[in-house]
């Protein structure tokens, strides 16, 4: 599976009721399916997947499958117990998602051989892509053990250990070849690609793509790529990083200051208060007038 561009992760709306709101869901969709994302993330950590019941979360993929009418390849969020995992990635697959962001188990955690056979178990039902964050950093050799397990496909780097994602990609080409899928998952990626480019990275996620595309875009073909980081990307993760989950709930902003309703954020996220949604607001116009100009 040929993953190719700006990876787009879509917030997931909610109704005032307080319900998933999945025609607002498929707008969001197709909107960002207008800049040629290369790939779609849908109930993954900004579409809050830890705050959705199974049946929303399988809701979400299939509103997201539809809208992307196979463009662009679909991955699904799964994780926590097994026993859920196993449930997400088959509703993924039921919807006709082509693959799965693993995210690390929580509270739970065993020696490697266990999160290897976790891993190994979900695998069997769709294409993985490991999320290494938190619990789960796999050495270089784990990597390669990974990359040799049927049906994990990739590895989505959210540590930013430049040391250990070279060596990582260097034992993991030797052993595997060019196939298995290395990207940048750190929040606001842009800012570090060019690190991860030296290391053999050239994929990565972006939460901007998710309310400004046209910035987003208009930095992965370079244009103004050195004003963006410095007037927009580089404010843009300093706010991210003044509140817990504000990673998330920026990104929602984002979406309603673009026009989507996508409403609020769910607990335990809060939602950005006003004076950073009028500071976001001010970013986007900068980004937008950088992207113009
Ligand atoms: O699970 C997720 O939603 C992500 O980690 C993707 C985001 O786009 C991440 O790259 C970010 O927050 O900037």
């Amino acid at each position: 599976m040929n993953l190719d561009g700006v990876l787009f992760f879509p917030v997931t709306p909610f109704a005032p009721d307080g319900s998933l709101a999945g025609d607002v869901l498929a707008e969001h969709v197709a909107r960002g399916m207008e800049h040629g994302p290369g790939g779609v993330f849908a109930a993954c950590g900004t579409g809050e997947f830890p705050a959705l019941s199974e049946a929303e979360h399988a809701a979400a993929v299939r509103v997201t499958v539809k809208a992307v009418a196979g463009r662009a390849p679909v991955f699904a969020g799964a994780g926590g117990p097994l026993g859920a995992a196993l449930n997400q990635a088959r509703a993924a697959r039921d919807a006709g998602a082509d693959g799965l962001l693993l995210l690390p188990p929580y509270l739970a955690m065993g020696p490697w051989r266990g999160f290897a056979a976790y891993v190994r178990a979900v695998a069997e039902v769709l294409p993985v892509i490991v999320y290494a964050r938190g619990p789960v950093v796999p050495t270089p050799e784990q990597a390669v053990e990974l990359a040799a397990t049927s049906g994990v496909i990739g590895l989505k780097d959210g540590v930013g250990d430049i040391d250990l994602i070279r060596r990582t990609v260097l034992a993991v080409r030797r052993a595997a070849g060019p196939g298995f899928t290395f990207f940048n998952g750190l929040p606001t990626a842009e800012l570090t690609m060019a690190a991860y480019r030296g290391a053999g990275v050239g994929l990565y996620s972006s939460a901007v793509f998710a309310f400004a595309p046209e910035i987003a875009t208009a930095f992965l073909r370079g244009e103004n790529a050195q004003e963006l980081l410095t007037e927009f990307y580089e404010p843009f993760s300093r706010l991210r990083a003044t509140v817990p989950g504000y990673a998330v709930s920026l990104v929602k902003a984002g979406v309603r200051l673009r026009g989507l309703d996508a409403g609020p954020v769910r607990p335990p996220l809060v939602d950005a208060a006003p004076e950073h949604v009028a500071e976001l607001s001010a970013l986007i116009e900068r980004g937008l007038a950088l992207v113009a100009g």
